[in-house]
């Protein structure tokens, strides 16, 4: 691992008095410092319980907790717990509560002065996207759902932890504003480079929210511990690749890019030579279908064979269909795929800033770039193995 661990979990073990098998069986977990990493798993496999071990909510039957290499095993847990920012599903405000107080929670158990502590929430409040204003002196039961876990987040970072934990934390939310919050946090998170640990038992929040991911089986077993482009392209065995479910190599087509394909040398010509040239050049390269240019050299349609033939000796304009939506260095494979399938020739074209014509990406493309993170992926596991 790269990064630094801010967390290490040393054969820790849960088990909850009563039950025979332990809800966490000997984890051992890096957990690397500025990262978020999302743990995901099964329903009952041990993730909130792992999540609730390392801020001491419930404590360890067995192993140890180091924060910064400092044993926190046996620390007191409220210190503990004020160095940790928590966020759970059902937000947990007091009701009782303003929204301010709420935020103000743990500066106030430090006791910070009131001057510093209205600054800090009318600043957290911002962050989060509730003007101060509007939402700093409103109980919780006047918030919407998704204002309210925006309150949960600004309350966990309220004296600005380095770590946070988020236990489903967008989980009770509906899809549209559940996304919304997603990618506002991971701005935030752009800005605050916090240790986060995720839990989420859905995949796909995982692939989006983790730096990595660590996928849990039963008690809390680690089954594959990776970033989520090399889970996507190597999933380890059957159970990791069951829990990806359908489309996982489709999903890996959002972590490449379009800057990182060779484009091809591309049959292309300005709508003001004739359709003899365009078919002409057509045959000579051996392709189904030309791009037609625009006059500074933007990609206006695609022509086939058939319908430059048909437009004989005039010139190109208006021949063809429009070519759509172009793609960009930035943009990624997925976004490609999706403007290939819309496509009448079943390929999209790349353009630069402006605007003009670099080159079209092809399936061709995408099956090359997918093969080549499979066989990396799968490099880097036989050299695991053979370094293990
Ligand atoms: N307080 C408790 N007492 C006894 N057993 C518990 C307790 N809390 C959890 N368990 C058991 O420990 C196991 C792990 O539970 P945990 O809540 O950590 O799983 P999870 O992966 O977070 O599940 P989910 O995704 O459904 O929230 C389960 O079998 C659960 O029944």
């Amino acid at each position: 691992m790269n990064a630094q661990a801010k967390i290490h979990l040393d054969r820790v073990v849960k088990k909850y008095p009563g039950s025979k098998v332990p809800a966490v069986e000997e984890l051992t977990l890096d957990i690397p410092e500025g990262e978020i990493l999302v743990l995901v798993g099964p329903s009952g496999c041990g993730k909130s319980t792992t999540l609730r071990l390392i801020n001491r909510m419930i404590e360890p039957s067995g192993g140890r907790i180091l924060l910064d290499g400092e044993d926190v095993t046996k620390a007191n847990p409220d210190k503990l717990r004020r160095r940790i920012g928590y966020v759970i599903q059902q937000v947990g405000l007091f009701p009782h509560h303003t929204i301010a107080d709420n935020i103000a929670t743990i500066p106030k158990m430090l006791k910070w002065d009131k001057k510093r502590i209205t600054e800090r929430v009318d600043y957290l409040l911002d962050t989060v996207g509730l003007p101060p204003e509007q939402y700093r002196d409103r109980y919780p039961r006047e918030l919407s759902g998704g204002q309210a876990q925006r309150v949960g987040v600004a309350r966990a970072l309220g004296a600005d932890p380095d770590i946070m934990l988020m236990d489903e934390p967008f989980g009770a939310i509906d899809p549209i504003t559940r996304e919304r919050l997603q990618n506002e946090f991971l701005r935030l998170q752009e800005e605050m480079h916090k240790t986060i640990v995720f839990v989420t038992h859905d995949i796909d929040e995982a692939i989006k929210m983790g730096d990595r991911i660590a996928i849990l089986g039963e008690r809390s077993t680690i089954r594959q511990y990776d970033t989520p482009e090399r889970i996507l392209a190597y999933p380890v065995d059957d159970f990791v690749n069951d829990f990806i479910g359908n489309g996982s190599t489709i999903k890996g087509l959002n972590f490449l890019q379009v800057s990182s394909l060779r484009l091809s040398d591309y049959p292309a010509l300005r709508e003001s030579e004739s359709a003899a040239a365009g078919l002409n050049l057509l045959q000579e390269k051996g392709r189904d279908w030309l791009v037609v240019l625009d006059g500074e050299g933007r990609p206006v349609r695609w022509a086939s064979q058939e319908q430059l033939g048909q437009a004989g000796t005039g010139d190109m304009r208006g021949v063809g269909v429009e070519v759509g939506d172009h793609l960009k260095d930035e943009n990624t494979l997925f976004e490609a795929l999706e403007l290939m399938v819309q496509s009448a020739a079943g390929r999209t074209c790349v353009v630069d800033d402006a605007g003009q014509f670099q080159g079209i990406v092809d399936m061709g493309h995408l099956n090359k770039a997918i093969r080549t993170a499979q066989s990396e992926a799968r490099r880097h596991y036989e050299e695991l193995e053979a370094n293990a």
